[in-house]
C-alpha cells in the first residue's frame, strides 16, 4: 500500500516552490551591495570595472523587480546563473586574483536557484576557472586555500541543503498523515480523487471503498476513548495488510475509512472490500473485543466527480449499515 503519494524530496528540488522568493530577495540585496562599488571604481577611473559592476547589479535588480512585479523572472535562472559567472571571472580578470572572493556567494547563490544537480555543475565549471586563474595570479599555495575553502562552502551548502529536504519530507508526511492511525487524512484527499476521475476518464478503472466500523461509540463506552483509539489502530493495521501497492487509505474522521483503489473492477473492488470486512473482523490483535465494518463500494462510472463519487459510496456504506451492519454493499 502507498503510505503516500510521491512528494518532492532532497532529491529533486526542495527550493521549487519558493525559488522566486528567494530569487528576489537576494538579488535586491546583492543589487544594492554590487552598486557602490560601480561607482567606486568609476570615482577610481576604472571604466570597464565600474561598468561590469553596473552590469551585474542591473541584472540582479531587474530580476528581482520582474519577479516582484511579474511573478517571473527577467532571463531563465541558468542565463542569470552563466551572467553571474562571468562577471566573477570578469572582476578577477580586471582586478586580480582578490576578486575571486565573489566566487563564494556566487556559487551559495547558485544552489539557490537551479536545482541540485545543475548547480552542481555550474559550480564545479566557476570553480576549475577559478582555481585555475587564482594559480595563475595568486600562485600555488593560494590555489590551494581557494580550492579548500571553496571546496568547504560547498560541503556546507549542500549539507544545508540536505537537511531542508529532510525537514521538508517530514512535514509533508506529517500534514498528510492522521497522527492516531498511520492512515492518510483528509488533506491530499481532493486532489488525489480528481486525479484518480481524470485517469479514469482516460480509460483507467479505479473504485472506492467506504468503511465505517458498527457500533464504535458502545466499544467506546467499553473500553474507553483510549481502548477505542487502540481499536482504530488496529482496524488501520489490518486494512493495510490486505492492501495492495498504489491502493490508498484515508482517515476520513472519527472511525470512517475510505480506499482509493487503483486499477480495480467493480468485481474486484467488491472482492477486496469483502476480504477487508473479513480481516477485520479476524483481527487477531482484535479477538478480545472483535470489531465489524459496514462496507460500500462504488466504482468509477462515466459521469462521476469526485464529490458526486465520495456521495455514491458513502450512500452504499450508509446502506450496509441500515440493511444490519457487518456487510458489503455495491453500487
Ligand atoms: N476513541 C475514539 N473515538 C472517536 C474518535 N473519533 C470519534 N470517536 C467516537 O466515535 C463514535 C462514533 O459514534 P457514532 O457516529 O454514533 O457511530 P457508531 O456508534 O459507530 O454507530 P454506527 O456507525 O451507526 O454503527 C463517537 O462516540 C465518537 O466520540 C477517536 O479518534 N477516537
Amino acid at each position: 500500500m502507498d503510505a503516500l503519494p510521491a512528494q518532492p524530496s532532497s532529491r529533486t528540488d526542495v527550493l521549487l516552490s519558493i525559488r522566486g522568493r528567494i530569487t528576489a530577495r537576494t538579488g535586491l540585496v546583492a543589487a544594492g551591495l554590487i552598486l557602490p562599488f560601480s561607482a567606486f571604481h568609476l570615482s577610481q577611473g576604472r571604466y570597464a570595472l565600474a561598468l561590469l559592476d553596473l552590469l551585474a547589479a542591473l541584472i540582479f535588480g531587474g530580476n528581482a523587480w520582474a519577479l516582484i512585479v511579474r511573478d517571473r523572472p527577467l532571463m531563465p535562472y541558468p542565463a542569470l546563473v552563466a551572467a553571474l559567472a562571468l562577471a566573477v571571472l570578469g572582476s578577477v580578470h580586471f582586478v586580480g586574483g582578490v576578486a575571486l572572493h565573489w566566487a563564494f556567494p556566487a556559487t551559495m547563490f547558485f544552489y539557490l536557484v537551479l536545482p541540485r544537480r545543475q548547480a552542481h555543475v555550474a559550480c564545479a565549471l566557476l570553480l576549475l576557472s577559478g582555481s585555475g586563474l587564482s594559480y595563475y595570479h595568486l600562485g600555488l599555495a593560494n590555489c590551494v586555500r581557494f580550492v579548500v575553502t571553496a571546496g568547504l562552502t560547498l560541503l556546507l551548502m549542500n549539507v544545508v541543503l540536505g537537511l531542508v529536504g529532510e525537514l521538508q519530507q517530514r512535514l509533508i508526511t506529517q500534514s498528510l498523515t492522521d497522527p492516531l492511525t498511520g492512515a492518510l487524512n483528509r488533506r491530499g484527499l481532493d486532489e488525489a480523487l480528481a486525479q484518480a476521475c481524470a485517469q479514469a476518464a482516460g480509460g483507467e478503472q479505479a473504485a472506492l471503498v467506504s468503511f465505517d466500523v458498527d457500533h464504535f461509540k458502545s466499544i467506546n463506552d467499553r473500553l474507553g476513548h483510549a481502548g477505542g483509539d487502540v481499536v482504530l489502530r488496529e482496524v488501520v493495521r489490518a486494512a493495510q495488510a490486505r492492501l495492495r501497492a498504489g491502493d490508498r487509505l484515508y482517515r476520513l474522521g472519527g472511525e470512517e475509512f475510505l480506499v482509493l483503489l487503483q486499477a480495480s473492477s467493480t468485481a474486484e473492488a467488491a472482492d477486496l472490500a469483502e476480504d477487508l470486512r473479513h480481516c477485520i473482523a479476524k483481527a487477531e490483535a482484535l479477538q478480545a473485543n472483535p470489531v465489524t465494518v459496514s462496507v460500500g463500494v462504488s466504482a468509477w462510472r462515466p459521469g462521476l466527480t469526485p464529490d458526486s463519487w465520495l456521495g455514491a459510496v458513502d450512500t452504499a456504506m450508509y446502506r450496509a449499515k441500515g440493511l444490519g451492519r457487518n456487510r458489503v454493499v455495491v453500487t
